[in-house]
Order: structure tokens, then sequence, then C-alpha cells
């Protein structure tokens, strides 16, 4: 079997670094896009316009609708034509982020992805999560390439709701329990092979950073300012965990995950704070000591996020909603079944033995 690890070509963060879009761009580019939802091209917007345009790069903006949907894929592509773009930027949260590499995936040339928020692995990745018009899942989309140039603002993401920031710290920790599980296993990446030292190690990183610099980063993101640990904390979100997960592979978590999105009512919660919920459940599955749960616990309780279903919108379960939730995390494609030989029972008693542990630990 062979071993594999892909990446974008640059990854560049810090305090206004949006500055720096223009200048680094121009090299490949003399006309970009950028695409981003109304909210954040008032962030944004003004100065990507004006760093690209003193580079002499032609800026188009867009406004981004907000839905990761092929129809709105497909409208933006046609701007891109139109506007002649030879990159797309997208800048946003990970359904922006999302779109922007569908649209250059169609209309070709360079791709920045732009994150405006730390919540999510979607800007480093080669894929794209679709939904349909009104939201609901449809499918992943594989890319080829990766983006060519990540550019993460730390001033700006220190400025966003800290709800964002400690949803990307529960997706970011999830990277190092499925890579871990994965490589135990001997499953694969997200390019069907196996994960390299590379992989295996930068999720530990990630992991080790998050436990290091999460409970000050979260206390810096509340009063808007950067430090040292909203930078390592950052960086663990977004790079560490985004070549984590595809180069290292995913298993239960993200699988709990899926399955707990079966309930119309933890569509409030985000994906980080779902899969936070799968991490715990994961653990349970391993078998790990109490004090080993206890203290990943503890830790998701200092940097508020959920611990329980009832946090992540479930109160008082039945066994039939239960059922649902580990049946649909152990479906044929699910990738669970990259690190653990698991029936949904299994899955279902997992699922309340976090529960109930996380329940103790709150009160
Ligand atoms: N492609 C991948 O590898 C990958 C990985 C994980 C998740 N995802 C996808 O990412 C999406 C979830 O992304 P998300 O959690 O980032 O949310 P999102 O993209 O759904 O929404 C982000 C929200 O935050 C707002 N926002 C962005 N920057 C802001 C700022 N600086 N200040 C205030 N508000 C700001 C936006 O206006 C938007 O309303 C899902 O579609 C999920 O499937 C993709
Ligand atoms: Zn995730």
């Amino acid at each position: 079997m062979t071993r594999s690890f892909e990446s974008p070509a640059a990854y560049v963060q810090g305090r206004d670094v949006v500055d720096q879009l223009g200048d680094r761009l121009k090299p490949v580019a003399d006309s970009a896009l950028v695409l981003a939802d109304a909210d954040v091209l008032e962030i944004v917007g003004e100065q990507a316009e004006t760093s690209l345009e003193g580079s002499d790069v032609d800026a188009t903006l867009e406004e981004f609708g907000g839905e990761s949907s092929e129809a709105e894929i497909d409208r933006l592509t046609e701007v891109a034509r139109d506007a002649d773009a030879d990159a797309i930027v997208g800048a946003g949260g990970g359904k922006a982020l999302d779109t922007a590499k569908a649209v250059r995936e169609q209309a070709g040339g360079a791709m920045v992805s732009m994150p405006t928020i730390a919540s999510t692995d979607a800007p480093t990745s080669s894929l794209s999560v679709i939904y349909s018009e009104d939201g609901e899942f449809e499918r992943y989309w594989f890319y080829e390439e990766h983006p060519d140039l990540v550019l993460v603002d730390t001033s700006i993401i220190a400025g966003a709701p800290v709800r964002f920031f400690t949803s990307g710290i529960a997706d970011a920790m999830a990277t190092w329990f499925e890579a871990d599980a994965v490589r135990r296993a001997d499953g694969e990446n997200f390019f069907d092979e196996d994960p390299t030292y590379a992989a295996h190690s930068l999720s530990r990183l990630c992991y080790d950073l998050l436990r290091d610099h999460g409970v000050s980063s979260v206390q810096a993101i509340e009063k808007g300012i950067v430090t040292e640990s909203v930078e390592a904390v950052t960086e663990a979100n977004t790079l560490l965990s985004g070549l984590g997960f595809e180069n290292g592979g995913i298993a239960a978590a993200h699988s709990v995950h899926n399955g707990l999105t079966q309930l119309e009512e933890t569509h409030h919660a985000t994906h980080g704070e779902k899969v936070n919920v799968g991490t715990i459940t994961q653990l349970v599955l391993e078998g790990r000591s109490d004090a080993f749960v206890e203290d990943v616990i503890d830790f998701s309780i200092e940097v508020d996020l959920p611990v329980t279903l009832a946090e992540v919108g479930v109160e008082d379960p039945s066994h039939d909603d239960l059922d649902r939730v580990a049946q649909a995390a152990v479906a044929d494609e699910e990738t669970i079944h990259n690190a653990f030989d698991v029936s949904s029972d299994e899955v279902r008693d997992a699922m309340i033995a976090a529960d109930e542990l996380g329940s103790r630990r709150l009160s």
C-alpha cells in the first residue's frame, strides 16, 4: 500500500495579512473574483479590494447567497467567467470557502481561501460539501487541486463571535483522536491511501496546541484580542486540523456527527459542537479509562463546548431516536468503519454512556 500527503501550496497567517492578498496573487493573476456573503463583504470586502488594486490585480466583488448549493455555484461560475477572473478568492466560513472551491473547479484559475472565522477544516481541504438550496446535505465533491493559498487574518478571526472559534476547537480535537484511531486500525486517509507519519504527527501537534492554549485563546477571543495563544489555536483549528483530517483520515466522531444530523433538533448546533459529542462517544467506544474520558470532557466544559446530547438539542432522547442516530452512524459509506468494527447497538450504548459521563461532569 502506498502512503500519501497532499496540501495547499501556501499557508499564511497573522494580523492584517489580508493586506498581502494583492502581492501574493499578482504573480499568478491579473484579475480576481472575491466571493463573500453580505456580512463578510462588510468586514473584509474593501480591504481585499484595496490590496488587489494596489498590486494591479482587477477586483470584482460578488455577494455569496449563503448556501453551497449547485445553483449558487453555477451562478457564481458565470460571474467568474464574465469577469474573466484568473483567481477565485473565497472569504467567510466553511460554506463560502466550499463554494469558492467549486467555482474554481468549474471556471479554472487559482484559488485563495480567506477564512474569516476559525470554525472548520474547510479552508485547506480539496473538497466541498454540497447542500440543496434549502440547506439539506447532498454530497461531497472531491477535487484534484487544493487551494493555492490559505490566507488567515487573525485580527479578523479575533473579531468574530467566540462560538465559531470553540466549534473549530472541537473539530480540531476530533482530528487527533480520529487520525490516531485510523492509524491503529490500519485505515485509510481521504485519498484512499495509508496515512504518513507526518499526518499522524501533525494531528498530535494539533491536539497539544489545543490543550496548551485552548482556554487562554478562548478568553482572548472573548475580548477580541490577538495573543500568541490565539495564533496557536487558529493554526491548530485551520492548518493542522485541515491537513490532519484529509491526510490522517477520520473515524467514529464524524460518523456520530452525521448520525446526529438525522435529528432535526440538532440543526441549531454547529458542525464542531456535534462533532464534540461524537469525539466523547468515540473515546467510550475505544474503551478509554474513565479518567481519560473525563479529562477530555472537563477541557470541553472549560472552553464551553457541549458534552451531552441535551446541549446539542436532543433533550430526553427516545430509544428509537438514538437507534436512528446510531444506524446512520454505521451506514456502509461511513468513516467509522475506517477504524471500528462495531454494530449500531454498540454505538447507541456508547452514546448513552458518553452522555452520562458528560452529565455527571457538568453537575
Ligand atoms: N470542505 C471541508 O473540508 C469542510 C470541512 C468541515 C466543514 N465543512 C462545511 O462547512 C460548513 C460550516 O461552516 P461554518 O461553521 O464556518 O459556518 P457557515 O459557513 O455555515 O457560516 C458562517 C457564518 O459566519 C458568518 N461570519 C463569517 N465570518 C465572520 C466574522 N468574521 N464575523 C462575524 N460573522 C462571520 C457568516 O456570515 C456566516 O453567517 C458546512 O457546510 C460544512 O459542511 C466543510
Ligand atoms: Zn469536521
